[in-house]
């Protein structure tokens, strides 16, 4: 519950997530739980791993990116059984449903899993089958985005990108798209170059994290190198007031799938406020709120869309052309998206009575 008027509102109000990291919706319990399953060991040097509630606390204090990074991956080092991918999807998915997400496309990271003997088939037909239960038990469409590692070679994306491609993952539609993640500045975005001009050789949609630690001209980079049809974070290009990119944005429609308590807990921002929620409206950039990596930030897509009601207290209007821009920007059918359109409509209608 969050301490806002509008609270109830922004409870019903239909959502669409485009920025959550399945690896980082992973809670301390559930990571416990693993490995213990599995035999893995976590790190006995650091205090922070003594129990769920050790890490917790830890989780309050990443002095950055590189800090969190580095949890991040010995935190999905348990994930190796499908049904422990399954299992975490589907703890997602009930998650965002009971938040009202009505469509997710999530990230997921395949190479931290390959490289550890996970095959990539395991791993896409687990999120598959909780992507089939959360359309059945709560009408959520879900789509998967396969995100490539800024910290591996090239070389390592191209074979994952041609492994599933030759697998037919994105002909038969269970990959929707391509993002690339993990640590931003010492890895800009024409490095990328080659990975992306094969997926659009190749008709996939593609995103990238930009903008998030890193310059303003990492997000044009990656408009101009990679042709990049959507932008995750790109929050520093309103930071810093480039205007030749803020209107550029708006006018492509590009959207910026923005994480604000992602960005405070990892100090991109001293705190919700600096959040350059005000200059995205303003400005016209069509932009989503999401969550990023729930388990680790302390706060899923609900507390995210309160956070900033709680700071900007913006009106109906405004939360509602939010939700719509959201839609607009997805990667689903126009007829779900007329579907979900009409749905935030009834919230509205219904609030406004
Ligand atoms: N916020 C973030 N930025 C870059 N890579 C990530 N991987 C998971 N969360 C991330
Ligand atoms: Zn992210």
């Amino acid at each position: 519950m969050c301490n806002t008027s509008l609270h109830t509102f922004l409870a019903a109000l239909p959502k669409a997530e485009h920025h959550m990291h399945l690896e980082g919706s992973l809670e301390p319990e559930l990571l416990f739980e693993l490995a213990a399953k599995h035999d893995v060991t976590l790190p006995s040097t650091d205090p922070a791993f003594a129990s769920p509630a050790a890490l917790r606390q830890r989780y309050d204090n990443f002095q950055n990116l590189d800090d969190f990074l580095g949890y991040y991956y010995i935190g999905m080092s348990v994930l190796i059984e499908g049904s422990d991918f399954e299992a975490l999807a589907y703890a997602y998915f009930t998650k965002a449903a009971s938040q009202n997400v009505r469509h997710a496309e999530v990230f997921f990271d395949p190479q931290a899993h390959t490289s550890r003997g996970v095959e990539l088939s395991t791993i896409v037909e687990s999120f598959k089958r909780a992507q089939a239960r959360a359309e059945t038990d709560f009408g959520m469409t879900t789509q998967l985005i396969m995100c490539f590692l800024k910290h591996l070679p090239l070389s390592g994306a191209l074979e994952t990108f041609a492994q599933a491609k030759d697998e037919g993952f994105f002909a038969d539609g269970s990959l929707a798209a391509i993002g690339m993640d993990s640590s931003e500045l010492p890895f800009p975005s024409p490095m990328w170059k080659d990975v992306y001009a094969a997926a659009k050789e190749s008709g996939i949609r593609r995103t990238i994290h930009a903008g998030e630690e890193g310059p303003a001209h990492y997000v044009t980079q990656a408009l101009d190198i990679l042709d990049a049809q959507r932008i995750d974070h790109g929050i520093r290009a309103l930071m810093e007031g480039d205007d030749e990119l803020i209107s550029r944005l708006a006018s492509s429609k590009t959207l910026l799938t923005t994480c604000p308590i992602s960005n405070v807990k990892l100090q991109c921002i001293p705190s919700i406020a600096a959040f350059p929620l005000k200059k995205l409206i303003a400005a016209g950039v069509r932009f989503s709120i999401n969550s990023d990596d729930p388990a680790y930030f302390g706060g899923y897509i609900q507390e995210n869309y309160c956070a900033l009601q709680e700071s900007f207290d913006l009106s109906v209007g405004e939360w509602e052309t939010i939700a719509k821009g959201s839609i607009l920007g997805s990667w689903c059918s126009e007829e779900r998206k007329t579907q979900l359109l009409n749905e935030i409509d009834e919230v509205v209608n219904e609030h406004s009575n």
